[in-house]
């Protein structure tokens, strides 16, 4: 029923096919906050007592994609569309380990969450990428693999900012921004920690910064995300040329998303979006990706539920392409859980 009024509206508005979806995994060690941070990316509030996820839970955040939103989103000649986004919070306990490949299923792309406190949830999400990309099967994927052959753009999340700054640690990203934004923080040389930005850039910073229990995350950064997502998957034949990505030589640093390594090289370098103010752990289409044909339609998913009840619906997956980067291989998966 919701669908159908969001479709009409949309439809008398936009005069053209309303929706489209993308799907997002949100991974990391149990605990990090991944039930929180979904809970507060999609309802704009924190949650006080997050139940803990069994298997997996789906949370859907609208977006809307279009000239109404800054030119970067312009899509030629249309009206802003609305499109959903999956947050599909796959459970960190080990408990589920061996089941729940059964989601990455569509990938679109990926949220890595780890707690700030918790420096070896930061060493572990190396071990959620390669996880993801061995058993993933992924809708637009990049022309080249990221980390472990990851084939899809991710942003590197670190939560529980409010713990990291209240020990007065570092914090798991081991930067030094960090540690300078904690300093300030703590000589009361900064208003209130309201203010304080959330981000860090990629690369450098180590991911986006959020206290999930405190609602406060970089929603700017994070829409953008998604949008990027909806551009790759129903507009990228739609981009300029030269794309707002920046093109030059995709130099890899390291494919390794590990402690041991300087911020810097938990990313590719050379990367980044121009004129965006952030950068993303992601890398610029492959000419060839801008002349991909576009899905057929921009219904491929009805979603089920925009509650905050996490039903996991039950999806066919149909739309555009979706391959195993492990084996190149089509995937069909019917979820019914
Ligand atoms: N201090 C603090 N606690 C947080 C924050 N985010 C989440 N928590 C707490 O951390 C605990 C775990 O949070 P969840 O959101 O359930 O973590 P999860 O990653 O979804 O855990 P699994 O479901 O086991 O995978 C809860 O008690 C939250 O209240 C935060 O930003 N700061």
């Amino acid at each position: 029923m919701f669908w159908r009024d969001r479709e009409r509206e949309s439809k008398e508005q936009n005069g053209g096919p309303p929706c489209g979806q993308v799907r997002v995994l949100v991974v990391g060690d149990s605990g990090v906050g991944k039930t929180s941070l979904v809970h507060l990316i999609v309802n704009g509030s924190s949650i006080a007592r997050p139940p803990q996820t069994i298997g997996c839970t789906v949370g859907v955040k609208h977006a809307t994609y279009g000239n109404s939103g800054s030119s970067s989103n312009s899509i030629k000649g249309d009206a802003e569309r609305d499109f959903f986004v999956e947050l599909w919070d796959v459970s960190g306990h080990d408990r589920y380990k061996d089941c729940r490949s059964l989601f990455y299923s569509q990938i679109n792309g990926v949220i890595f969450v780890h707690d700030l406190s918790q420096r070896r949830t930061k060493t572990s999400l190396q071990k959620w990428a390669a996880e993801i990309a061995a058993n993933g099967a992924f809708s637009a994927p990049l022309g080249s693999e990221g980390p472990f052959g990851l084939p899809v753009p991710f942003i590197v999340i670190g939560n529980k900012a409010d713990i990291a700054a209240k020990e007065g640690t570092r914090g798991s990203s081991g930067n030094l921004v960090d540690a300078a934004r904690q300093w300030v923080e703590k000589q009361g040389l900064l208003p209130s920690s309201e203010e304080l930005p959330l981000t860090e850039s990629f690369p450098g910073g180590g991911g986006l910064l959020a206290a999930a229990k405190e609602a406060r995350y970089d929603k700017e950064a994070v829409m953008k995300f998604f949008r990027m997502l909806i551009r790759r998957r129903y507009f990228s034949d739609e981009l300029p040329a030269p794309t707002p990505w920046s093109v030059s030589p995709v130099q890899r640093a390291s494919h390794r998303l590990d402690e041991n390594l300087g911020d810097e090289e938990l990313s590719y370098k050379n990367t980044s979006f121009s004129g965006d103010p952030y950068k993303y752990n992601v890398l610029p289409p492959l000419p060839a990706q801008r002349n991909l044909t576009p899905p057929p339609t921009l219904y491929p998913q009805q979603p089920v539920s925009v509650s905050e009840s996490y039903s996991l619906p039950r999806f066919s997956i149909t739309g555009s392409q979706e391959i195993s980067s492990s084996n190149a291989r089509s995937k069909r998966l019917d979820i019914n859980v």
